[in-house]
């Protein structure tokens, strides 16, 4: 079954490691928009420098924009998706579901990973990517010598994750992403997961949680 999942919440809350997770235990495909992003401001040309000084200060991109992009992609990964960092604003799940719409499809569920706004401050100071393989996570869990775990490239802090940068993040969050949270909350297809516990237990519940979506989707 191609599943069409979506993981929502706020920034460093851990989508990323949940998401890659997530897609590898249910062979599908996986998108980060943020980490996307990323490369294509380390690419350069026109729409790195369209993106740059949105992302310089944690402004959310234009739907119009965000929306060409993933078009390009979901034609390239027609068998299934979890989706990290889209849609994030109410005109994006618009897009998302007109799209799925004209191939006879639809969204199959929502994940919203729920952590408290201190604890994601004290996660933003330690948080560490690999500009490689895209790997996400704190520093404590990187190899010596800032070693990626998963590639064994070097890792780094990312630009956006000064605390100036994450306090904008967070309410153009509150602003325009929860509204989709709530959208889904109010079909139904909403699934809230605790993720303030640690990696592994997270990963337990969003399996727990994908595995009802699924079998409510087998009653509808
Ligand atoms: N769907 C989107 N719409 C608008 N902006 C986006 C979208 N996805 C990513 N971005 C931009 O990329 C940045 C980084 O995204 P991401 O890596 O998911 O980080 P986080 O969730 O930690 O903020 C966002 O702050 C935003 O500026």
């Amino acid at each position: 079954m191609a599943l069409h999942l979506i993981l929502l919440g706020p920034p460093a809350s851990g989508k990323g490691t949940q998401g890659r997770r997530l897609a590898e235990r249910e062979e599908l495909a996986y998108l980060s928009t943020g980490a996307l992003l990323r490369e294509v401001l380390r690419n350069g040309g026109p729409v790195a420098d369209e993106v740059r000084p949105t992302l310089a200060v944690g402004g959310y991109v234009s739907d119009s924009l965000m929306c060409d992009i993933l078009e390009d992609w979901l034609a390239r990964h027609e068998d299934g998706w979890v989706l990290d960092g889209f849609p994030r604003t109410v005109a994006q799940d618009d897009f998302l579901k007109h799209w799925l719409a004209a191939k006879g499809q639809a969204v199959d569920g929502a994940l919203a990973l729920e952590v408290p706004k201190a604890e994601l401050v004290q996660r933003i100071e330690e948080r560490v990517e690999c500009p490689s393989c895209g790997w996400s996570g704190q520093t404590n869990q990187l190899k010596e010598g800032f070693q990626c775990p998963s590639c064994g490239e070097k890792a780094a802090r990312r630009d956006d994750d000064s605390l100036e940068n994450f306090m904008h993040r967070f309410e153009e969050y509150k602003e325009h992403t929860v509204p989709v949270i709530e959208r889904y909350r109010a079909l139904g297809m909403l699934a809230p997961v605790d993720a303030s516990e640690p990696i592994d237990v997270v990963s337990k519940c969003v399996e727990q949680a994908v595995n009802q979506l699924k079998s409510d989707g087998q009653k509808a």
